[in-house]
């Protein structure tokens, strides 16, 4: 692989500050303040609309941000747009699969894009790791929600980013889909990568992440240790954080 060289100084995975995110008179993200070191799994809970989204296509590059200071891996997505994408690996929440193409077509444009070399045994165990290799010559168009959202995590995980984005990475996945997401993270974070996961699901969230920032109405209400959010007691903890 060559996507990634190995970096002499370690910056901080991920460094939001004061981030806001407005679309026109709507205040997406309004004053979320995030850190993620390398090696570390950060979750971020929240209702609907709670700006998770946003904060997650903020730091991929996809969204702008407003205002605020927003770096991924050292890189300014303002100042320094190309380098912070090729840093990030990112699953959308929805879409960014080509229906016409097949998993095995999207891991060659991706390769292409990224100018990687030698990532094909990656990819294919990628593609088996998520029980997807029976179908990888196969046009997406047919594939269920789980096998999408499968073959979105292995696409950001394929160039071994230095920043990982799942967004709903387990929404409608099976529990296999989940051990291998899971075995993704420990992956990224074992190489020294911050993983960023906002998810619904608090009990596979504290599984995987030792941190857990609760945002509700664009702002960041907590950051809290995975185990303060465990359990039936971190359920009431979390409920009482979004009442
Ligand atoms: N492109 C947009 N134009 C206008 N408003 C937007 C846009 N994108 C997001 N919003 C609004 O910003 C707020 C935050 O949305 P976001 O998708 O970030 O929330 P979320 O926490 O990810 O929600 P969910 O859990 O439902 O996915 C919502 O009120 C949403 O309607």
């Amino acid at each position: 692989m060559t996507g990634r060289e190995p970096s002499s100084t370690v910056a901080t995975a991920v460094d939001v500050a004061g981030l806001h995110v407005r679309f026109g008179t709507v205040e997406a993200v309004a004053g979320v303040d995030l850190r993620a070191e390398p090696g570390q799994a950060l979750a971020l809970l929240g209702r609907n609309g709670a700006g998770k989204s946003t904060t997650m296509r903020v730091l991929a590059g996809v969204v702008p941000p407003s205002e605020g200071r927003v770096e991924v891996a050292g890189h300014d997505v303002r100042a320094e747009p190309l380098e912070a994408k090729r840093v990030v690996g990112y699953c959308p929440d929805v879409g960014g699969l080509v229906p016409r193409a097949t998993p095995w077509e999207h891991l060659q444009l991706s390769a292409r894009l990224r100018r990687l070399d030698g990532w094909e045994a990656r990819g294919r165990a990628l593609l088996e790791q998520f029980d997807l290799g029976a179908v990888a010559h196969r046009v997406t168009a047919g594939f269920s929600h789980g096998m999408g959202r499968r073959l979105s995590v292995v696409l950001a995980a394929l160039h071994e980013p230095e920043v990982l984005l799942l967004d709903e990475p387990f929404d409608g996945v099976d529990p296999l889909g989940v051990e291998a997401t899971f075995g993704v993270i420990e992956d990224a974070r074992a190489r020294g990568a911050g993983v960023l996961v906002s998810t619904h699901l608090r009990d596979l969230a504290v599984q995987v992440c030792a941190e857990v920032a609760v945002l509700r109405g664009g702002v960041r209400l907590a950051t809290v240790s995975a185990e303060f959010m465990t359990g039936d007691e971190g359920a009431r903890a979390y409920r009482a954080l979004l009442a």
